[in-house]
């Protein structure tokens, strides 16, 4: 069963240099392929790692047709965008999104989407800890993969590196991947501002109170959330400079310019989780004071101290 991989940015071109050493037929499509066919290695998104030989690199985007199994790697705000540009190519596939957040427009995981777009797809979600320069150098990881009846799927995906575990809980799946890297925004920002590393484990600690809130109120699974996809990944992300949003935080809380053209996926996510939070009313003030940040409506100072001067609670 072939494998197409769609959106060659660093973790798409990971994924199927892991999935093709295994020897599957593995092809890999860009919206801008630059020189990949000739050189063999994506020179741009993710240099030093050849591809083996049974990748391909596909021209055109119909040729996907002969997939059943279709890995969605573009980022997350151009996910709805791209499905629904694309959903006459997708009709009865498997559509797994590697895509990590929620779409600030409409407030959806990748899984609606998917539902929504392409209504005759298999939709599927993968997720945890892992970065694509150690997926591509063969080092050993363990990911989530969420889907409905998923064990075949399972088996196609699982490669000498990547060790699938399964679940049906999509929702939470998806919720653990795309909050971890608001909280892991949160967490550089802390440690860029010099406020130490037991701030960052309060961050850490009190994030994923925030992400167990907000999964229970979407109806995901509580067990899901203490898995790969959320305090696996939470980890990874909250302590790793190659963590592109804890690497954001960092530089944020020091002062220093932002870096432009980067995919720091946690910055929509934090705005779309606390638009979803405050109507909802739940509580998400770590999520929010990010956003107070971001839209510097709060200095971190005083980000602080809101989130110090909240009222004494229950843990
Ligand atoms: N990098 C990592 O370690 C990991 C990333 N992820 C997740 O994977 C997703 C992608 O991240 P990553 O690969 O790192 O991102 P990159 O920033 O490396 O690349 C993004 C890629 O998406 C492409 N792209 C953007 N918009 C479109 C579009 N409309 N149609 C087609 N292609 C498009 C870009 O194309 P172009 O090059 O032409 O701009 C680029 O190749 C994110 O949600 C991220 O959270 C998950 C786990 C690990
Ligand atoms: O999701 C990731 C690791 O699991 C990658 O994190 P960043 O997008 O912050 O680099």
């Amino acid at each position: 069963m072939s494998i197409s991989v769609l959106g060659a940015g660093a973790f798409g071109t990971a994924l199927a240099i892991s999935l093709a050493q295994d020897g599957r037929a593995v092809s890999l499509w860009a919206r801008d392929p630059g020189d990949m066919a000739t050189a063999r290695e994506n020179t741009r998104r993710l240099p030093g790692f050849p591809f083996p030989n049974s990748l391909i690199v596909l021209d055109r985007i119909e040729d996907v047709e002969t997939s059943q199994i279709v890995l969605l790697a573009v980022p997350m705000q151009k996910l709805a965008a791209f499905l629904a540009q694309h959903a006459a190519l997708f009709q009865n596939k498997t559509l797994v999104a590697c895509c990590k957040g929620i779409d600030l427009q409409s407030g959806r995981g990748p899984a609606e989407i998917i539902r929504q777009t392409c209504p005759t797809a298999t939709p599927a979600i993968l997720s945890g800890p892992s970065f694509a320069v150690d997926i591509a150098a063969g080092l050993p990881t363990a990911l989530t993969l969420a889907c409905e009846d998923g064990e075949a799927l399972q088996a196609a995906l699982s490669t000498k590196n990547i060790r699938l575990y399964r679940t049906a809980d999509l929702t939470g799946v998806e919720i653990g991947g795309a909050l971890k890297n608001v909280v892991a925004i949160a967490c550089g920002i802390a440690i860029g501002a010099g406020l130490g590393e037991s701030a960052r484990a309060a961050l850490m600690t009190r994030g994923y109170a925030e992400m167990q809130r907000y999964a229970a109120l979407k109806g995901a699974q509580p067990e899901t959330l203490a898995g790969l996809s959320g305090f696996g990944d939470l980890t990874l992300t909250c302590s790793s400079e190659k963590s592109r949003n804890y690497s954001f935080g960092l530089t944020l809380g020091r002062g220093d310019p932002l870096p432009e053209g980067t995919t720091v996926e946690g910055r929509a996510t934090a705005k779309a989780v606390s638009n979803l939070a405050q109507s909802a009313g739940i509580e998400m003030p770590i999520a929010q004071m990010v956003v107070a940040v971001l839209d510097n409506r709060l200095t971190i100072g005083q980000a602080v101290e809101s989130l110090l001067s909240r009222p004494l609670k229950e843990e």
